[in-house]
């Protein structure tokens, strides 16, 4: 089958973004991991659908698949280019929209000055809504932090890691490095990604604080190994470093594809995210038949 598509990236993370509007493409898992490989497809860290409303007073429904064809809750890079996508294609009338997700209702706004802020509502930290094991462990005596000891691997392998673990719709696993230009993201980050206490997996967060206001972040996405940018991942590592009280409530987040802002009142309040979102180009391309 012939898809058309368009090319989009949000801080460097890329996406394949497919209009559904019309009719469902049923792309199989396979389907959509030839369109986010690099050598074979059109490359990608996620692929993004683009579906009508499912209910009244919502404009869209967002749906998303990491490069390994699974589908997942929640992309905040994405949001931000689902919203320059249906804008720009004039699918949306106004710059702020109701996005519906697997894991809640989001609302993006186009800003003037083309950056894209999205309110991604508010982080998660109980433990079974992120989904995370945490039977048997107790948490650091840090004004009831959520952050945890947790072994990774065999006694082999017996690293213990001081991990703030929380949902943003999608779950985080954070930790404070003193350098993320050093950080073990390609060797650790799949290790925690598997953790036997995820047991949806999970996104591991590498973050390190510069000062009240800035910090720099790499993170090992679930589903797709490092990508350039994660914009939930942004949005738990900021919740984590203000919990921890060593962050103000608007800080900047340096990553390896560019800046986002993110903000947190604390609380019951939403995160919002403000970023870039850019078109690349478009295009179509034929892919095998389902299986
Ligand atoms: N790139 C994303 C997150 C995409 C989903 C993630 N890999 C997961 O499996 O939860 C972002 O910008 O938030």
């Amino acid at each position: 089958m012939r898809v058309r598509f368009t090319k989009m990236q949000g801080a460097g993370n890329d996406f394949v973004v497919l209009d559904e509007t019309r009719a469902r493409l049923n792309l199989s898992a396979a389907q959509y991991q030839q369109l986010a490989d690099r050598h074979f497809g059109v490359g990608a860290d996620q692929i993004l659908s683009v579906r009508p409303s499912p209910a009244a007073g919502i404009d869209f429904e967002y749906v998303i698949h990491n490069a390994d064809g699974g589908e997942v809750e929640q992309c905040g890079n994405g949001a931000r280019c689902f919203a320059r996508y249906v804008l720009d294609k004039g699918l949306a009338s106004s710059p702020r929209i109701k996005v519906q997700t697997l894991s809640g209702l989001i609302e993006p706004r186009v800003n003037e000055d083309g950056r894209v802020t999205v309110d991604m509502g508010p982080p998660v930290f109980e433990p079974a809504r992120i989904p995370f094991d945490d039977a048997g462990l107790d948490p650091q005596p840090t004004g009831g932090w959520h952050r945890w000891h947790l072994a990774l691997g065999t006694s082999a392998d017996s690293t213990i890691l001081p991990l703030a673990v929380l949902s943003m719709g999608n779950p985080h696993a954070v930790q404070e490095v003193e350098d993320v230009d050093s950080a073990p993201v390609a060797t650790q980050g799949p290790k925690i990604e598997h953790h036997p206490r995820f047991p949806n997996r999970v996104n591991a967060g590498f973050l390190q604080i510069v000062d009240r206001a800035h910090v720099r972040l790499r993170v090992w996405e679930r589903g797709a190994g490092e990508t350039l940018a994660c914009g939930t991942g942004a949005c738990a590592a900021v919740v984590a470093g203000i919990r921890l009280g060593r962050l103000d409530s608007r800080v900047d987040v340096e990553t390896r594809g560019g800046l986002l802002t993110i903000e947190w009142a604390g609380g019951a309040a939403p995160v919002l995210m403000t970023g870039p979102a850019v078109t690349v180009f478009e295009g179509e391309i034929e892919l095998p038949d389902a299986s």
